[in-house]
């Protein structure tokens, strides 16, 4: 159900300040010592009214010169607690921060591929970065000077009352108005922050897909284009934020007329008093130094406020995504043995894309793979190969029918157990950046160095890794982009080895590699496949023929099964993609 705008903002008003709560105790700590700065501080108009109606009347040299040296020893006491105060309400800051980006992440990890589907990388990224931030300033520093500044008015305006009721009735008309004012800005704000975040982070979009993909726009020459994209959503930002700016100008502006027009009003009406001997002058100048110290920490308490407000703004979008449960069933008491015999069964198996629900991306799709054997899927682009690689590593779950690992359904199990027992190596495995040890390690966290040789032995990835200088040590760029198309391949296989799983799924590289390291890849595989039950999403006509079975689809549905003989013998679907020459001969 829909909530009110100002229930949602106090709910997450609320959820920020709830941050704040494990660390009590360092905060009761900072906030002692901020009490006892702001304490000495209202102390300071005190030293003035004694210094202007005692001492200077009396010209006694020597009480000042204790005043002075008294009032130095009590401001350096206050300086310590204003570096304590200032140090423990920073890194408590910093902390909450870094939990909030901790959580963030692992909510996001937690989501299911279809959340990546509909979420671009850019966005995500930007609420860990941009958003997060917003929130430091809020309640880091903010928090401490709320605090310090709302004791100084508190206690200033008692003081203003103490000292004169009747000039203090003029601060009953412009308190209320100040605090009026702040609280419709704050509104404003944080609708406008949203926007701005929102804005933002569609600009870090744009900027992470030229970044990413900048090999692609520079062989396009279309940084032009790129820069545009990303120069409209900055824009954007910008208006939206000129607009937050426009707005606090008038409120600044109104504030600060609101502070500075009452101290003229007391200044001017107290001068009449004085005048008329209700008040001494030292009463006089202390009650307009505490009108001062009351406007400024007005004015600071309403700059809070509005940071406040932004972080709100941004807060919604952080605490949306922390608050997403997966859209992903695990079962009440998951199978946590992990699959044995490598058994794969598609049961009448439907299913379609979250983002694209009016295609069957699959349709009552059934066939087995035996364990040990190997299995070949074939068809166009776009019939589904890769959608049947997804859902048995359950990265999605069929609308109908159920995928069986060793009889069981997939999602009987626990699905870390499930990926556990599956090895996948993609088209173009993506490589993390970092040392190779560390790439091939990802398959096994925990593995040693010999046994990382040894998988790096099997894939034919050994002679070049032990060529470089740096052997397991060489750090790869970004997305490996210093090792070749086939080496990339070659490191992949062995992460997949050295993973040692039951069940593979490969996805045959289309583009073709030069033939020695194609031989090289080819080999890997081989020795990858040996006794592991295999779907291989093939398209070479040699990886076809030496498949126990081949499954061919088309559209979504399977439209034949066999070896390759048997289906070569009719005249679909398959023997005319073959025929056709689809399929990279070799
Ligand atoms: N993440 C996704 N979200 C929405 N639709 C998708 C997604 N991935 C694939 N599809 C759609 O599902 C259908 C099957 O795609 P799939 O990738 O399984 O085909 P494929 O046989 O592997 O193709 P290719 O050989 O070209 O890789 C296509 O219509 C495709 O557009």
């Amino acid at each position: 159900m829909a909530k009110r705008p100002t229930e949602e903002t106090s709910l997450n008003a609320k959820r920020l300040l709830s941050l704040i709560k494990p660390h009590w105790k360092g905060l009761s700590v900072a906030t002692f010592a901020l009490f006892v700065a702001a304490g000495i501080s209202l102390l300071y108009p005190q030293a003035a009214r004694i210094a202007i109606d005692d001492v200077i009347k009396a010209g006694q040299t020597t009480d000042m010169k204790m005043l002075g040296l008294g009032l130095l020893g009590i401001f350096a006491v206050q300086a310590f607690f204003v570096a304590l105060r200032y140090y423990l309400f920073t890194v408590i800051g910093d902390r909450i921060v870094a939990d909030l980006r901790k959580s963030l992440f692992s909510a996001l990890l937690a989501q299911e591929m279809g959340f990546f589907d509909d979420n671009r990388t850019g966005e995500l990224t930007s609420r860990l970065t941009s958003d997060t931030q917003a929130i430091q300033s809020a309640v880091t520093t903010n928090v401490s000077m709320g605090l310090r500044y709302g004791a100084q008015a508190i206690g200033g305006v008692a003081i203003l009352f103490v000292t004169s009721v009747k000039l203090s009735l003029v601060m009953i008309v412009a308190v209320p108005l100040v605090i009026g004012t702040a609280f419709f800005y704050g509104r404003m704000l944080r609708r406008l922050s949203r926007k701005v975040q929102d804005a933002i982070a569609d600009s870090t979009s744009v900027a992470e897909e030229s970044i990413g993909g900048i090999r692609t726009v520079r062989s396009f020459a279309r940084e032009e284009h790129e820069r545009e994209n990303y120069d409209r959503d900055i824009e954007r930002s910008f208006d939206i934020a000129k607009i937050r700016a426009r707005l606090g100008a008038f409120f600044t502006g109104g504030i600060t007329f609101l502070g500075y027009g009452t101290i003229a009003v007391i200044l001017w009406l107290g001068s009449l008093m004085v005048i008329d001997g209700q008040m001494t002058p030292g009463e006089l100048a202390a009650y307009i130094l505490y009108t001062l110290f009351v406007a400024v920490a007005l004015g600071v308490l309403s700059g809070l406020w509005t940071d406040f407000m932004k972080a709100v703004g941004a807060g919604e979008r952080v605490f949306e995504l922390i608050d997403r449960l997966p859209n992903f069933d695990v079962a009440d008491d998951p199978r946590h043995d992990a699959p044995k015999t490598g058994h794969v069964a598609l049961e009448g198996v439907t299913f379609r894309y979250p983002t694209r629900p009016e295609v069957a991306a699959l349709a009552d799709v059934s066939f087995e793979v035996r364990p040990g054997e190997k299995v070949a899927l074939v068809g166009p682009s776009g019939s589904g190969k890769s959608t049947v690689a997804n859902l048995v590593a359950r990265f999605y779950d069929p609308q109908e029918g159920r995928v069986r690992i060793d009889g069981y359904d997939i999602r009987d199990w626990d699905p870390d157990v499930l990926r556990s027992a599956i090895g996948m190596v993609a088209q173009e495995p993506v490589l993390f950046s970092g040392s190779i040890r560390s790439n091939v390690v990802y398959g096994r966290l925990g593995a040693g160095d010999d046994e990382v040789v040894d998988a790096l032995r099997a894939a034919n990835a050994w002679e070049f890794v032990s060529d470089f200088p740096d052997g397991l040590d060489t750090v790869i760029g970004e997305r490996g982009v210093r090792l070749s198309g086939g080496q990339k391949q070659r490191v992949a296989i062995a992460r997949a080895i050295l993973k040692d799983p039951a069940i593979l799924v490969l996805d045959e590289a289309t583009s073709a590699l030069d033939v020695e390291s194609e031989a090289l890849v080819q080999a890997a595989l081989e020795k990858l496949m040996e006794g592991r039950t295999t779907i291989i999403i093939a398209h070479r006509l040699s990886t076809i023929a030496n498949a126990d079975r081949v499954v061919v689809l088309d559209r979504g549905r399977v439209v034949e099964k066999g070896t390759h003989q048997e289906l070569m013998g009719g005249d679909d679907v398959y023997r005319r993609l073959v025929e056709s020459q689809q399929l990279l001969g070799g």
